[in-house]
């Protein structure tokens, strides 16, 4: 007997792009039948809208082009079986999220997603009614059994396809990523297997989406919880598995695949690559031709430039060094050196004329007081202003550089340093601006080592220091993990030892008043467990308090 070959189609979709993905489904399908004699080809979740559509889906014209899309792709499927995702719509007027099968230029079966996430960055239940039902098809003289995503993260909808006689698991995904997930991913389809022993495939998109990057690694397990095919992370791919029959041919199980186990990265290899492929995907998919940025000799604007040079090629970014008094020669001189490292176009502008004009109109309001907040704010909003001008101009996106430890405290100035329309390192602490940036030099020095190690500056004010307002950023970065990622209570931290009590106040205070900083922020990739933004949603307007006991 043969041996089918079933192709994982780890594919880019664009969010809303029918026509467009549907083009790519086709090319995918002809690529598998032509390259590795598909009988059978598995797409992502929601493949033909791409994920997450939010309220799109709430649009009655999404349908019909669904339907539409879907008529044309069945023409394709005489001679292989094409399983992916679409959304469908009943008389009633209840949608589903659904995994359709195709074959035979029909469609012969259609699944609706049993269990629908909606926490952290879901909210498929504001959209679509559960499925009650297993969906098993007949194929090549075994059963397979189709669930969707979050259904695999449950033992019942599995549970229920091996009732219905399912010898093989098909789970359709778009699972973002966080830095633990592929783990995660790997442990709970195991956890599957253990209960079920049916083999696994479990197919994922890659490609970033607003606040979400897919980092594919999609794989395969066997019905003893091997791995038997394992995609790479951060790029689209065909990987072909065989199903082997023992001799009776009544337990099929998931065969080998040519295609080498792909290795995954780890650590600060792995958020640095979902960094790069988020960027990418924002900037390309919204049409923008380059970037632009403040480089200011810092270190969270030198690792931003280091991203987007590694995510679009050095000709689709610039770099603007805009000094002022108060900026040191090291500083033009690091962001110099740096821009030359990298190949990119560096512009300098000074700002102290704008700066002056500004004063002179703003002095018979203001008086003469002494420089205080509003003039370093002043400093920074100047720079906005003149990164929004060359990006009106030249068509290029602001990358914005704050991390994730300024946007906690609100350590970064509205219509300031804020402007932009992406924030790269938004969910990056600055303690791992400092593990990225060296791990980046550890490919090819990219990074003046002195922007490195220098004491980090807002360069505002005469020899100011970050850690003059703020405490240092290792103590920092664990207050800010535990309060917002782990939602651990003031007592809570103060028993761990992660500061003294005032501190600990203090930064949890600050990070509860400056919700309406980051609700006006750009929006950056999530790659922690929680990231600011849809992942978090927290009132404005609170007279909340939290305070030790
Ligand atoms: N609840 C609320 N809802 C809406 N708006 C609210 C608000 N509360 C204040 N505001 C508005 O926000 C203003 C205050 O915010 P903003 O003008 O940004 O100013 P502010 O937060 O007072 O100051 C900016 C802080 O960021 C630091 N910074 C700036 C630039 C770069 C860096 C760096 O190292 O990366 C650090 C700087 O040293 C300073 O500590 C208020 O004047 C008010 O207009
Ligand atoms: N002199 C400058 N020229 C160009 N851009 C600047 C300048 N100063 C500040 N900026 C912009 O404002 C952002 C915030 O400034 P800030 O000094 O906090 O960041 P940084 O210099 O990158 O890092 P660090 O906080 O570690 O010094 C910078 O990342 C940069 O985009
Ligand atoms: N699209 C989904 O259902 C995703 C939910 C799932 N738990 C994941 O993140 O992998």
């Amino acid at each position: 007997m043969s041996h089918p070959v079933i192709v994982m189609a780890q594919i880019n979709p664009l969010v809303g792009d029918i026509v467009g993905n549907e083009q790519l489904i086709l090319e995918t399908i002809a690529q598998a039948k032509k390259q590795y004699q598909a009988n059978m080809v598995v797409f992502p979740e929601l493949t033909l809208t791409g994920y997450p559509p939010e309220d799109l889906l709430l649009r009655d014209g999404l349908y019909l082009q669904v339907n539409a899309a879907l008529i044309r792709i069945a023409q394709h499927t005489q001679d292989c079986a094409v399983i992916l995702g679409a959304p469908w719509c009943d008389e009633s007027g209840q949608r589903f999220n659904g995994a359709i099968w195709l074959e035979g230029g029909q469609l012969v079966a259609r699944y609706a997603k049993q269990v629908l996430p909606n926490y952290s960055v879901f909210d498929e239940q504001r959209y679509f009614t559960s499925g009650t039902e297993p969906c098993v098809v007949a194929w090549q003289g075994i059963k397979v059994g189709l669930v969707v995503c979050e259904d695999i993260w449950h033992p019942e909808p599995i549970a229920s396809a091996q009732q219905a006689d399912a010898q093989l698991i098909v789970a359709l995904n778009a699972s973002p990523f966080n830095a633990d997930k592929h783990e995660d991913r790997l442990a709970v389809v195991r956890a599957r297997i253990a209960e079920a022993g049916l083999p696994i495939l479990y197919v994922n998109q890659i490609g970033g989406q607003d606040e979400l990057v897919f980092d594919g690694a999609s794989f395969a397990m066997s019905a003893k919880g091997e791995l038997v095919c394992q995609a790479d992370a951060f790029v689209s791919g065909l990987y072909p598995i065989k199903l082997d029959y023992n001799a009776n041919h009544s337990q099929p199980d998931l065969g080998g695949s040519h295609h080498p186990l792909a290795q995954i990265p780890k650590d600060e290899a792995r958020v640095y690559q979902a960094l790069q492929l988020g960027i990418r995907d924002y900037v390309l998919k919204n049409g923008f031709k380059g970037v632009l940025l403040g480089l200011s000799g810092g270190i969270d604007s030198a690792l931003t430039l280091a991203l987007a040079v590694d995510a679009l090629g050095a000709e689709r970014v610039t770099a603007v060094m805009m000094p002022f008094h108060y900026t040191a020669q090291m500083s033009i001189d690091d962001a110099q050196e740096q821009a030359q490292l990298l190949g990119v176009t560096f512009e300098q502008v000074a700002i102290a004329p704008v700066y002056d004009a500004f004063d002179q109109l703003l002095t018979p309001i203001l008086g003469d007081a002494p420089a205080d907040i509003t003039a370093e704010n002043l400093q920074a909003r100047i720079r906005g202003t003149l990164l929004m001008a060359l990006s009106n101009r030249y068509g290029a996106l602001v990358l914005a550089t704050s991390n994730k430890s300024e946007s906690a405290v609100g350590y970064s100035t509205l219509y300031g340093d804020m402007v932009g329309g992406f924030s790269p390192l938004k969910d990056v602490p600055k303690t791992w601006v400092y593990r990225l940036a060296r791990y980046r030099n550890s490919l090819t020095e990219v990074i003046p080592e002195r922007v490195i190690t220098r004491p980090p500056s807002a360069e505002l004010r005469p020899d100011q220091c970050d850690q003059d307002s703020l405490p240092d950023y290792d103590m920092l970065d664990q207050i800010i993990a535990a309060y917002v990622e782990q939602d651990w209570s003031p007592s809570e931290m103060l028993a761990a030892n992660l500061a003294d009590a005032a501190t600990i106040e203090r930064v949890v205070s600050m990070i509860q008043r400056n919700e309406y900083k980051r609700r006006q922020a750009a929006p950056g990739v999530k790659v922690s467990i929680r990231a600011f933004g849809r992942d978090r949603r927290y009132p404005i307007t609170s007279g909340y308090e939290e305070k030790l006991e």
